[in-house]
This record gives C-alpha cells, sequence and structure tokens, in this order.
C-alpha cells in the first residue's frame, strides 16, 4: 500500500502532518511519500505541479493532499498558481467525481451556526463534478467592443461528462437513504438544462432512487432552511464548491469537512484517489497552530476506506474524532481552545 502526501501551502503542512501521525498510528505498513505542491513547489521547482510530483501521485495507490494557495503567488501568471496544482492533479488523473459528506457529529449541534434542531438532521453527501464546468472551459481576458476591459470563463458540459457523474450518484444514493437532488441553474442556462436532461435519462436505470430537481439559488437557502431533506447532492463544478462551504458551516467548521476525489482506476486494493479537507490554506492562521486538523484526519480515513481497502481501519479515526469532539476537545473554529497539536493528540489517543 503506497500513498503519497503533499502538504502544499499555509495550513496545509500542519493539517496533514495531524493526518500522518494518525495513519502511522494505525501501524498497516503503509509506505508513505511526499510530494510538493502549490506556491511550496513553484517557489522551490518553478511550477505548481512538478511533473515529478504527478509521476509520484501516479504510481501511488492514493494521495493526501493538504491545501494550496500562497497570497505571494497571487499575481502570478494563472497557470503558475497555487490552485493549478490541486486542478491539474483532479484532471490530469481523471479524478471527476469528488464525495463531500456532511454530517453533524455528537456534540456538534450546538456549534453550527444554524439551531441545534435544525443542524442536527444533516446527514447528506455532496456528489460535485469535478472535471467540468466553468473551470475547464476557455477563459481570458479580451477587449470589448467599446474598448474596454472584458474577463472570460466558458461554461459547458458534454453528455459523457454528466452521465458518469450521474452514475455516481445514483449508486450512492441507493447505498444510503435512496433519494437524489440534482441541483443546476436549468432555467437561466444551456449547460444545466443539458445536465437535467441526461440527469433524467440516468435515472431510468435507477428506478429505485427517488429523483427530485432543484434550482442552485433555492438549494443554497434550503441547506439552511431545512438540510434534513437531503440524502444525496449531485452538481456541477462550480455550485459543488460554494454548496459545499456552505455546508461546512451548517455542520459546525469549515475545519470539519473531508473530501475524496474518486475516478474510475482500480487498484491492488480499491478505487484510486485524492483526499483533502474541502478548506483552503488559510493564510490567516497559518503557522500559529490554530487549524483544525480533523478534515484532513477524516480525509485519511476516506482514503483508508476507499482506495487501500481498510475499511476497520477508517471506522477506528471516525471513530476517534467522534469520541474527541464528545469528549469536548474543539478547535477555535468551534468555539473552544485546542489547538493542531492537541486535536491530533486527542484523536491519537482514542483511537
Ligand atoms: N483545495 C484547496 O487547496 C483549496 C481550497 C479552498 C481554497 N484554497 C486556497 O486557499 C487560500 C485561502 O482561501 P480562503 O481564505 O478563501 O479559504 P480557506 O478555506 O483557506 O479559509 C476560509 C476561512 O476558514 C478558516 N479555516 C479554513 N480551514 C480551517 C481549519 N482547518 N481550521 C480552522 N479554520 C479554518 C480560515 O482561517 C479562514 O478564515 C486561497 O489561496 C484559495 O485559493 C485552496
Ligand atoms: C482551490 C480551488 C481551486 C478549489 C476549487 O474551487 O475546487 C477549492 O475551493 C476546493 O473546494 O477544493
Ligand atoms: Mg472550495
Amino acid at each position: 500500500m503506497k500513498i503519497v502526501i503533499m502538504p502544499g501551502d499555509g495550513i496545509g503542512p500542519e493539517v496533514t502532518h495531524e493526518a500522518v501521525r494518525v495513519i502511522e498510528a494505525l501501524g498497516l505498513g503503509i509506505d508513505m511519500k511526499q510530494a510538493a505542491v502549490g506556491g511550496a513547489a513553484y517557489k522551490a521547482y518553478g511550477h505548481p505541479l512538478p511533473p515529478e510530483t504527478l509521476a509520484i501521485a501516479e504510481a501511488a495507490d492514493g494521495i493526501l493532499f493538504g491545501a494550496v494557495g500562497d497570497p505571494d503567488c497571487d499575481t502570478l501568471e494563472r497557470h503558475l498558481r497555487p490552485e493549478q496544482a490541486i486542478l491539474g492533479l483532479r484532471k490530469a488523473l481523471t479524478l471527476f467525481a469528488n464525495l463531500r459528506p456532511a454530517k453533524v457529529f455528537k456534540g456538534l449541534e450546538d456549534h453550527s451556526a444554524l439551531r441545534p434542531e435544525v443542524a442536527s438532521a444533516i446527514d447528506l453527501l455532496i456528489v460535485r463534478e469535478l472535471n467540468g464546468d466553468v473551470y475547464f472551459g476557455e477563459k481570458g481576458y479580451r477587449t470589448a467592443a467599446d474598448g474596454t476591459r472584458e474577463g472570460y470563463d466558458v461554461m459547458s458540459y458534454c453528455e459523457s461528462e454528466v452521465r458518469r457523474i450521474a452514475h455516481v450518484a445514483f449508486r450512492a444514493a441507493q447505498g444510503r437513504k435512496g433519494r437524489l437532488c440534482s441541483v443546476d441553474k436549468a432555467n437561466v442556462l444551456e449547460t444545466s438544462q443539458l445536465w437535467r436532461d441526461v440527469v433524467v435519462e440516468i435515472h431510468k436505470e435507477y428506478p429505485d432512487v427517488q429523483l427530485s430537481h432543484m434550482y442552485v439559488d433555492n438549494a443554497a437557502m434550503q441547506l439552511v432552511r431545512n438540510p434534513g431533506q437531503f440524502d444525496v447532492i449531485v452538481t456541477g463544478n462550480l455550485f459543488g464548491d460554494i454548496l459545499s462551504d456552505q455546508a461546512s458551516m451548517c455542520v459546525g467548521s469549515i475545519g470539519m469537512l473531508a473530501s475524496a476525489s474518486l475516478g474510475e482506476r482500480k487498484t491492488a486494493h480499491g478505487t484510486y484517489g485524492l483526499y483533502e479537507p474541502i478548506h483552503g490554506s488559510a493564510p490567516d492562521i497559518a503557522g500559529q497552530g490554530l487549524a483544525n486538523p480533523m478534515a484532513t484526519i477524516l480525509s485519511a480515513a476516506m482514503l483508508l476506506r476507499h482506495s487501500l481497502g481498510q475499511a476497520a481501519a477508517a471506522d477506528r479515526i471516525e471513530a476517534a474524532v467522534g469520541k474527541a469532539l464528545e469528549d469536548g476537545v474543539l478547535g477555535r473554529d468551534l468555539g473552544g481552545r485546542a489547538g493542531t497539536t492537541e486535536i491530533g493528540d486527542a484523536v491519537l489517543a482514542r483511537l
């Protein structure tokens, strides 16, 4: 079992360090390598995703990714910015299905941005498409007819891209409560109309799943009004990015939401994938030992489950995180005082 750790920038190295300690403590004999990404890789090698990093990633069974993003790099040409590392990995490795589960842990009901009785009902999965949409369309700066500057990013989805993510989402719903809500903006966007048409077609293959559709503006509202109504949400790259940050605050903090990015490639142990917290490099708290590493530790659990076939070990990690929270080990993001290392220690002690 081989995995590659990509710490990245800002709080990325701090949170991945804690997740690595947890993986090591399980004693599974996993071979771990480190590889440079993001602003750190740009500063060391002149590129946010050096070819060596991609080669190491391809040779492993899975990737544990911290976060990328560095304010020093925000004025670089776009293809050299840290964020290109994560976008490049997702695209180059065809990791098109991003699973972002959001569930309220026991003891966190009072720490949600929502009322406890609303928050406690949350147990949803966002299935976000990751290889298409406005993220990867033609983009640029040009001069408009009146001589002023214009920026543009083309939004599009082709049928096959929608089909493959729809299958992932329907199968996920079959394994849960059997409800799938497809979120789009079909009242305005042709991209979304195609999305909706294809999802309806694929539904014929999953008659046991109850399918509904919701416009993204309404979905944002429903996520805070009554998030308990959702089981699985399937949506495009941009809407999924936004809704998942929103869902994180509904369960308590952005420092709690893990994710798995999967494709179709199988390894000797499971499905090849990249695992990362949904948050970024948090430059405002980087280097201060304040970051909550739980999202990254929970991402490591997803890695063990999906890419390494180690479901029991994944359960152990999730249970240890749950116990730490129940025992009141809360980071500042959740209104507590525990620092990054202290949270890591608390999870290790409960493994
Ligand atoms: N996948 C990724 O690597 C990824 C994801 C999102 C943003 N980014 C990048 O990160 C940089 C900062 O972006 P941003 O500020 O919009 O988003 P962010 O997620 O980094 O931070 C948003 C807010 O949440 C807080 N926060 C985030 N993670 C936390 C944690 N684990 N514990 C406690 N608090 C936490 C931060 O302190 C900040 O106040 C940008 O360069 C952005 O492009 C990268
Ligand atoms: C850093 C950025 C490219 C990324 C995205 O938009 O996908 C991030 O916000 C995320 O949620 O993983
Ligand atoms: Mg995001």
